[in-house]
């Protein structure tokens, strides 16, 4: 193909990598030189708390892609362009400035990021230059798996078993976007020579990642990567058991595209087909596609109803009047500490605040928890979410949330309840996982770990814990909260 601009511009936002990478194979098509921008985005900046792990991954991993472009051209003056600002002011003007005829991103479909986008397309065409966005973060995008009657669908199983029906090696083949990237990659102009900003340059506490197994950039992919392959044939069976070492751990990596959907799934998907496999290790394999797939459902979600990221998915939820006022306040903050006096969904929070990750499981417990046992609004719990993981994803929490509260399409019905005692007994039965976040239950029998509340007074002594002393007393009393729930709910039982 003869390139149809002289000069281009990549901008990398959601997908710090150089293989597989969509926009950048049609940017290497389509120019004859090429430059390669991160805009660290104010608008998203200043909303976060100042000491925030995603910064210092986006840093980390930015250095480590600026490294690659130079190891890939052989030339020190080549690298990536970072800025600090408004993307809506700096795209435009440093598409000028170099003389891009077209600036090339893969699309985002998050009501922001398309606002931003429409903004940025609007003022490069003032300027006589093209928004050119493509399909790289998800397999399918919105409109590519619809219904018969080419409506979205709102139920899974139904658009998985299409997502699977239409999959074919086409949308699982990798962009062999690194190809032309060495003689093509212009070297940078004197003044965006500039060495990567960390985390402290730009305003935000240092070393949050220190101390943490969360290693950053493609590297730190490839590595997570390659010790979940080994395991990926017993993950139908681990992947419920916080306490082992099941899934995959990569989702902050898909967050940022330091690793391609496209790799992933294709791993998956061939091994579901993989006949020196057992039927068992075929099904680990299917069910982790399966997780894929899900993330590819909220992501069309998001897309085709953005009023979720507002409201319930089911309108009718709306009616729903949650707990306010100081005690509401009260119990929200023992949550967010991880002092509610329920072990298991202590013990998931504190893993929340003290490494920015949570176990599925014990997101779907402790979302189902704060909604059902507290009787406080998801969005409350949601917005925590948001702030603390380091995979935050507005679709998938916003999904995962509203499946919790039974306001979302293809939710738990209100009326199931997670008891977070059983919960604990099944997922964590020696109560491992909880003493690893809250140790002063150690000494406790595995047994009673789930409930320390319901252990003798002798019990207790043996193992010198005074509740309400050395751990909290149960803030709520689960079977109470579950009446009171039903009742909460009970206003919607015409509609379900
Ligand atoms: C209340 C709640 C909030 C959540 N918030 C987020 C979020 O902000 N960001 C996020 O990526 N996931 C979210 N999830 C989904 C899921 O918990 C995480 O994706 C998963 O725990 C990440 O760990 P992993 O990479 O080891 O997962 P694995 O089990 O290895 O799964 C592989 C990948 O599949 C995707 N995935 C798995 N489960 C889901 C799911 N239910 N929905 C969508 N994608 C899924 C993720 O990209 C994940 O990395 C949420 C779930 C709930 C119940």
């Amino acid at each position: 193909m003869t390139p149809s601009y002289p000069v281009g511009l990549i901008w990398l936002r959601r997908d710090l990598r150089l293989a597989d990478n969509a926009a950048l194979y049609h940017a290497l098509q389509q120019c004859e030189k090429l430059y390669c921008v991160f805009v660290f985005d104010d608008s998203i900046l200043a909303a976060l708390p100042r000491a925030d792990r995603r910064v210092e991954f986006i840093c980390q991993s930015l250095s480590e892609l600026d490294a690659a472009l130079r190891e890939t051209t052989g030339r020190p003056q080549t690298g990536l362009i970072t800025r600090r600002g408004l993307p809506q002011d700096i795209i435009p003007a440093l598409a000028r400035q170099l003389g891009a005829g077209a600036v090339f991103c893969n699309d985002d479909d998050e009501p922001a990021a398309l606002a931003r986008d429409a903004h940025v397309a609007r003022s490069l065409k003032s300027q006589g230059q093209l928004l050119l966005r493509f399909k790289d973060h998800r397999i399918f995008a919105r409109d590519e798996v619809l219904t018969q009657s080419l409506s979205p669908f709102s139920v899974f199983t139904p658009y998985k078993n299409a997502w699977l029906r239409k999959i074919t090696p086409f949308y699982l083949s990798a962009y062999p976007s690194e190809r032309d990237l060495a003689s093509k990659l212009a070297d940078l102009p004197d003044t965006e020579r500039r060495a990567i900003p960390t985390a402290a340059d730009l305003g935000f506490a240092p070393d949050t990642l220190a101390g943490l197994r969360l290693p950053t950039g493609v590297s730190g992919a490839r590595q997570l990567l390659a010790d979940f392959l080994p395991r990926l044939p017993q993950y139908k069976t681990a992947r419920d058991f916080p306490a082992l070492k099941g899934p995959s751990y990569l989702s902050v990596h898909l967050r940022f595209g330091t690793v391609s959907i496209r790799e992933l799934a294709r791993l998956a998907h061939e091994a579901t087909h993989n006949e020196d496999w057992s039927a068992a290790a075929r099904e680990g394999a299917a069910t982790w596609l399966s997780e894929l797939i899900w993330r590819d459902f909220y992501f069309q979600i998001l897309a085709h109803q953005p009023y979720v990221v507002e409201r319930s998915f089911k309108p009718a939820y709306d009616a729903i009047e949650w707990e306010t006022g100081a005690e509401a306040d009260a119990l929200f903050a023992a949550w967010c500490e991880g002092r509610t006096g329920y072990p298991l969904v202590d013990a998931a929070m504190r893993q929340l605040n003290t490494s920015g990750y949570m176990h599925n499981r014990l997101r779907m417990v402790t979302a189902s928890f704060l909604v059902k046992d507290l009787g406080l609004d998801w969005r409350r719990g949601e917005a925590y979410f948001a702030e603390k993981l380091n995979d935050f994803d507005l679709a998938a929490n916003n999904g995962g949330w509203q499946w919790a509260a039974s306001t979302g399409c293809d939710a738990q019905p209100w009326f199931r309840i997670f008891n977070p005692v059983t919960q604990s007994e099944k997922f964590d039965p020696d109560g491992k996982f909880i003493v690893r976040y809250a140790p002063e239950l150690t000494p406790l029998p595995a047994k009673l770990r789930h409930a320390p509340w319901l252990a003798k007074p002798l019990e207790l002594a043996e193992a010198g814990i005074a509740l309400g002393r050395d751990y909290p007393l149960p803030v709520v009393d689960h079977a109470a909260a579950r009446e009171k729930t039903l009742a909460r709910y009970g206003i919607l039982k015409k509609e379900s």
